[in-house]
């Protein structure tokens, strides 16, 4: 699998190629069904987990197959009347066929989320009593890389939740990966690991939940009643909030001070010349859980902590998360090696301390475990407002699609909040010889921390990579800007299953963006990464097919594929229909013809299903509304975009990016985000295309109804009538880009240069001549 393996200044005295191996090396013993009960003792028995399905799914496959009838009655009607070659308007009609080909086979991919949904509940007090001191090592893997949109505060509030988890800390570790390789970041960690001390016994003494300090401390604004745990609180918050408070002074600052400089070694690592990215490795064991005196405050083991910086030049690559990722695999592999790794964004802070528990429940079930690669959690986000103006929450993803792929062979990795097991995240295929529990393996204690940092650094330089797999066949895959779905789809093709849990008790919580700009960059990021899945070898329709995933696991995830191609159908439908109604042009079929119920059925029954669906998961009528709007705006803009991007990339002439989101947001912005306004303030070219689109939907619906008021009358309206509920609702969902442009005057209205090209553009509707969009009128 290895190619070349040199030998050079590795200090070990061996090569790359048995380096990256023993990275991957695991200890199997062979799966004997009934073997580890027996070992165990009696009381014990049974599943780790169970697995239910959904309820009703009868009726709503009736539900399903009738829309699928009327789709097809749609896409006749369209075929039937396509107008000959050479008759006007026959370029309209085929997009607007083609549109509905589009929807009707991505509404068919679908159902894949919808068919056959899977729930899951673990049985936690069975796994401690069946394996109490034979847990895994558990590593936790924290992803940072700007400091000013990351800030440490908030990144160490994350290292802290993973840090105080329910769970021995002899066997867990907490690694941060820096990428960019700031001092700032150092130094809070440097905090966080002394602030251990007295919050991991607080949290354990008093079953404290979040265990991240600023989310708990925020909660509990008034601490609690009863008197030694009032005291403790206090104690601890005030702890807790110089701890931030030097944290923030720094940051501000800029840069740590001499004083703390002389506080550790590690600080050696940072001198004029370093850049973030330009530096060399920098590596730090902060606590080393095999150390005696590295103990809290009521004298329990701390967990491990480590800090890790790899090696950057200009004139390297670095791969974004997924460099950061594999980085973090080889070292950690030479530390505490642990058999299962949990993922999370640094944003992203365990709100259950009780997760780790769970999902090794799902690893170490003696009948299936052996065959699950990684445990995804639902990504939530805890600044959702109540009606969730850009759709950031997910929540159709979380409450609805990720149970139906589940029902297939399992979900997506969605880079946050994952669990691995570490030898399938390394590369390894699922075969027989995988029949074998996760094992207990022993930490190095030979070693000393200093030998430790000195052999990881020797794995995280620009070059170690060169010539092995690592990035193809080992570990993170990189080259795609969802290296989370691309990986865990290769994870699916070597044979492994994968399994979602949504516990009732959220397991992360983070930070969803708080702009409509930052959720339409982020989301092109996701659609343009998903679609060169779709393009690469690794198309779930051929290469998941070869490997044989099911049908719905392969519709599942192609349905995320394939959202940038959903870009221009969606743009023809909104603009074809709403410019002919400026015209009068009639294409669809007249509310007396038959062929009118087909396009009723199908738009009503949609629409009142998914309303439905979104009532049931907890939705109100408005946040739906909103998650419309802002379908569309994604599939205007984001999709679009990334579409474009991607056939620009292919052709080599464009080169990946990864645009961090922001975590942090000024008052003014936040302001308006708690109050559900949208947010639109500086230029992009994104807003130009909505604004644009919604004055055309204006001015064509206002120019559609006064021709049917002075002109044409009633006639008109029944041939028009599907087109004045499409332009209509175009219009109704974009009121808040009007208000924008129109009637707001706070910094976050729309920008009066976009205003302004956007009116202008849609002028252009009235001028443009008729005759280029005359169309015959069959169904009249
Ligand atoms: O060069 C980089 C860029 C990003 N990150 C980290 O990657 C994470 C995700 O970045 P973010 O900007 O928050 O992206 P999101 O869109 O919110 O993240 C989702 O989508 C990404 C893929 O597009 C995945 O990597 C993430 O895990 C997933 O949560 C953050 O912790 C970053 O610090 C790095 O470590 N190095
Ligand atoms: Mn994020």
């Amino acid at each position: 699998m290895l190619r070349s393996s040199d030998d050079r200044g590795r200090g070990r005295g061996r090569g790359r190629e048995s380096a990256s191996r023993e990275v991957c090396s695991f200890s199997i013993k062979p799966y004997i069904p009934g073997e580890r009960k027996r070992e165990m003792g009696g009381g014990v028995e049974g599943p780790l987990f169970e697995t239910k399905g959904g309820k009703g799914r009868i009726w709503y496959k009736l539900y399903a197959c009738s829309v699928f009838v009327g789709t097809c009655l749609i896409w006749v009607y369209r075929a039937i009347h396509i107008p000959k070659l050479g008759e006007e308007g026959r370029w309209i009609w085929l997009a607007l066929f083609g549109a509905e080909l589009w929807f009707g086979f991505y509404w068919v991919l679908n159902q894949s989320a919808r068919w056959n949904p899977v729930y899951r509940r673990t049985f936690k007090e069975m796994l401690s009593k069946r394996y109490q001191d034979k847990l895994p090592n558990v590593d936790v893997f924290v992803c940072t890389a700007d400091p000013m949109i990351e800030p440490p505060a908030m990144v160490i509030n994350t290292v802290l939740s993973g840090m105080a988890y329910e769970y021995p800390p002899e066997k867990l570790s907490v690694y941060l990966s820096d990428d960019a390789c700031s001092e700032l970041t150092f130094y809070a960690l440097l905090e966080a690991s002394r602030f251990a001390k007295s919050w991991i016994p607080f949290c354990k003494k008093f079953k404290v939940e979040p265990r991240s300090p600023a989310a708990y401390f925020k909660e509990e604004r008034v601490g609690p009643k009863d008197g030694l745990q009032a005291a403790e609180w206090e104690k601890t918050k005030s702890l807790y909030t110089e701890m931030e408070n030097r944290i923030n002074d720094v940051v501000k600052f800029g840069k740590v001070t001499e004083n703390i400089r002389q506080q550790h070694r590690g600080f050696l690592g940072w001198n004029r010349a370093t850049t973030s990215r330009d530096h060399q490795a920098i590596l730090h064991i902060l606590i080393d859980g095999r150390d005696k005196n590295a103990i809290d405050d009521e004298g329990f083991t701390l967990p491990t902590l480590v800090y890790m910086a790899r090696e950057k030049r200009p004139y390297r690559h670095h791969n974004f998360k997924a460099g950061a990722m594999n980085s973090l695999l080889r070292v950690s592999s030479e530390i505490s090696n642990g058999a299962v790794i949990l993922n999370v964004d640094c944003d992203m802070y365990s709100n259950n301390s009780e997760t780790v528990k769970d999902a090794l429940c799902f690893f170490m079930d003696e009948e299936k475990g052996h065959e699950i690669a990684y445990v995804q959690l639902p990504q939530l986000f805890n600044n959702i407002t109540k009606n969730d103006i850009y759709g950031s929450s997910l929540i159709l993803y979380n409450k609805v699609d990720f149970h139906g792929l589940d029902g297939y062979g399992g979900p997506l990795y969605v880079g946050s909040g994952c669990f691995h097991r570490r030898d399938s995240l390394c590369g390894r295929r699922f075969d027989e010889t995988c029949k074998a529990a996760i094992q207990v393996n022993d930490r190095n204690m030979e070693s000393s921390a200093s030998t430790l940092e000195e052999r990881g650094k020797s794995l995280i330089t620009c070059t170690y990579e060169d010539n092995t797999e690592w990035g193809k066949e080992m570990g993170l895959k990189y080259g795609c800007p969802v290296e989370d779905v691309i990986t865990g789809l290769a994870i699916k093709c070597r044979g492994w299953k994968s399994i979602y849990f949504n516990p009732s008790r959220m397991g992360f919580l983070g930070v969803a963006p708080v702009t409509l700009a930052q959720t339409l960059v982020q989301h092109k990021r996701w659609s343009e990464g998903d679609f060169q899945i779709f393009l690469s070898k690794y198309c779930p329709f051929l290469h998941g097919r070869k490997r044989k995933l099911k049908l719905g696991l392969q519709m599942g995830y192609s349905m995320y594929c394939l959202w940038a191609p959903c870009s221009f159908p969606t743009m023809c439908y909104v603009i074809i229909p709403s410019f002919t109604l400026l015209h009068g042009i009639s294409l669809f079929p007249k509310v007396s013809d038959i062929w009118f119920l087909p396009f009723l059925y199908v738009i009503t029954a949609t629409t009142i299903f998914s309303l439905w669906e979104a009532l049931l998961i907890g939705c109100t009528m408005k946040r739906w509304w909103n998650e419309q709007r802002m379908y569309l705006f994604k599939r205007l803009t984001s999709y679009s975009f990334a579409f474009i991007d991607t056939i620009l990339k292919h052709l080599g002439l464009k080169m990946s990016t990864f645009v961090v989101t922001s975590k942090v947001t000024d008052e003014a912005v936040s302001k308006r985000y708690e109050q559900e306004i949208m947010e639109f303030g500086l230029p992009s070219p994104m807003f130009t295309i909505l604004a644009t689109l919604a004055m055309l939907n204006l001015v064509c619906l206002i120019g559609g109804t006064k021709r049917w008021v002075l002109d044409e009358g009633i006639g008109l309206f029944g041939s028009l009538l599907l087109q004045f509920v499409l332009c209509g609702s175009a219009v109704l969902i974009n009121m808040p880009v009007y208000q924008a442009m129109f009637f707001r005057n706070d910094a976050g209205r729309m920008p009066t240069s976009i205003t302004l090209t956007s009116v202008a553009l849609a002028m252009l509707a009235y001028i443009v001549p008729e005759r280029y969009f005359r169309f015959p009128r069959i169904s009249q």
